[in-house]
């Protein structure tokens, strides 16, 4: 079913970060040639559409009244599928990819939830990737002013330091390595003037349309969570967690676990449950590979907070581990809060 999804990148990343200008250029890629490109303007008078490339092969649309991660949830899935349907009307072609750039101050948490959530959008598109510009100049100072901000780097797939040329050495490292406390698995790329192949934008989903193949290991990435504490619990195994940058004030926690036996499965609903019905909001991003003890090929799942999207099974020659791999990052919840209520409903 996976490769009949179209897939749908989302641009974030703070108020003048660099979006218009990097979207300017990956659009123009010949790789993106059949890309319908969605732009949320945030005010009355919607500027950034007209300053993105438009051709024959592509559309833009604009949706202009409001955030969409506030406001428009339900403008997107219409202004969507009316977009496919003016394409089906004139016999055109659908688009190849949906690239969705919001507004600088929007939470792409909501957006994710809408994609699972929204019928229509559920059953025509897969979330394919989350793109996220960061100023080198100023990115420091707004991760610590801004709590979208951090939101929007502890959500991306492929974090885009923009602007490197205004920035000396020093700095961009510097926030570099905030962004990898902040989001140890996202991919980290430095820019100038939006110039990046396209193809180091796309893919991070955990189904790649390209190969028609699950990545899960690849979406994961559990083995960029540092394993730094010792196992504490029988069915537990290198519980872990980054610290969040000591000099970013920020409650964002990421960390992993894995699980060495399969789990039963009401004991992994009942975790899920509690964790999401007492902690959700604080639950930003929850992937993971399960082995359940009632079914040979393993599972994976995604959560952002307290929505989950339906289990999908993964075929057993996909996953190398044999263990279950959780990856959590959330707001002010450690570690051990999650590990103890794993504990509690597997002991
Ligand atoms: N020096 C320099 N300027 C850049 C670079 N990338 C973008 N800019 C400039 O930064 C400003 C903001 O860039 P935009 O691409 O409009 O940023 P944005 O994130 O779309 O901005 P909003 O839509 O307002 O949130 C513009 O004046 C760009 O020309 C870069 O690599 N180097």
């Amino acid at each position: 079913m996976s490769d009949t999804l179209i897939p749908v990148n989302l641009l974030t990343g703070f108020l003048g970060s660099g979006k218009t200008t990097l979207l300017n250029r990956w659009v123009r890629q010949p790789s993106m040639r059949h890309t319908l490109v969605v732009i949320n303007e945030f005010g009355e008078v919607g500027l950034d559409h007209r300053l993105v490339t438009q051709s024959d092969e592509q559309a833009v649309v604009e949706m202009s009244s409001g955030c969409l991660c506030c406001t428009l949830r339900g403008d997107l899935s219409r202004t969507l599928s009316e977009a496919l349907s003016s394409l089906e009307e004139a016999s055109k072609p659908l688009p190849e990819r949906v690239v969705i750039e919001t507004t600088g101050l929007a939470d792409p948490g909501p957006l994710l939830q809408l994609m699972m959530t929204d019928h229509f959008l559920a059953h025509r598109f897969r979330l394919d990737s989350v793109v996220c510009c960061v100023d080198s100049a100023v990115g420091e100072a707004t991760l610590q002013r801004h709590e979208e901000s951090q939101r929007q780097v502890a959500l991306a797939d492929r974090l885009l330091l923009t602007k490197t040329d205004l920035a000396d050495e020093t700095r961009v490292s510097r926030l570099a390595n905030q962004l990898a406390k902040l989001n140890p698995a996202a991919e980290q790329w430095q820019i100038v003037e939006g110039k990046v192949d396209s193809q180091l934008l796309v893919g991070a989903g955990l189904y790649h349309g390209k190969t028609q193949r699950y990545q899960p290991a690849h979406w994961l990435k559990a083995e960029r969570y540092v394993f730094d504490a010792p196992p504490s619990g029988a069915a537990l195994l290198n519980p872990s967690a980054t610290a969040s940058a000591p000099t970013l004030h920020s409650d964002i926690s990421t960390f992993s676990f894995e699980v060495a036996t399969p789990i039963a499965p009401e004991a992994l609903e009942n975790w899920l449950d509690l964790l999401m019905s007492f902690m959700g909001e604080k639950i930003l991003r929850m992937k993971a590979i399960v082995y359940l003890s009632d079914r040979d090929a393993p599972v994976a799942l995604h959560g952002v907070q307290h929505i989950f999207h339906p289990p999908t099974t993964l075929p057993a020659e996909t996953v190398a581990s044999a263990a279950s791999q959780f990856v959590f990052i959330t707001k002010g919840v450690e570690k051990e809060t999650v590990a103890e209520l794993f504990r509690f409903f597997n002991s």
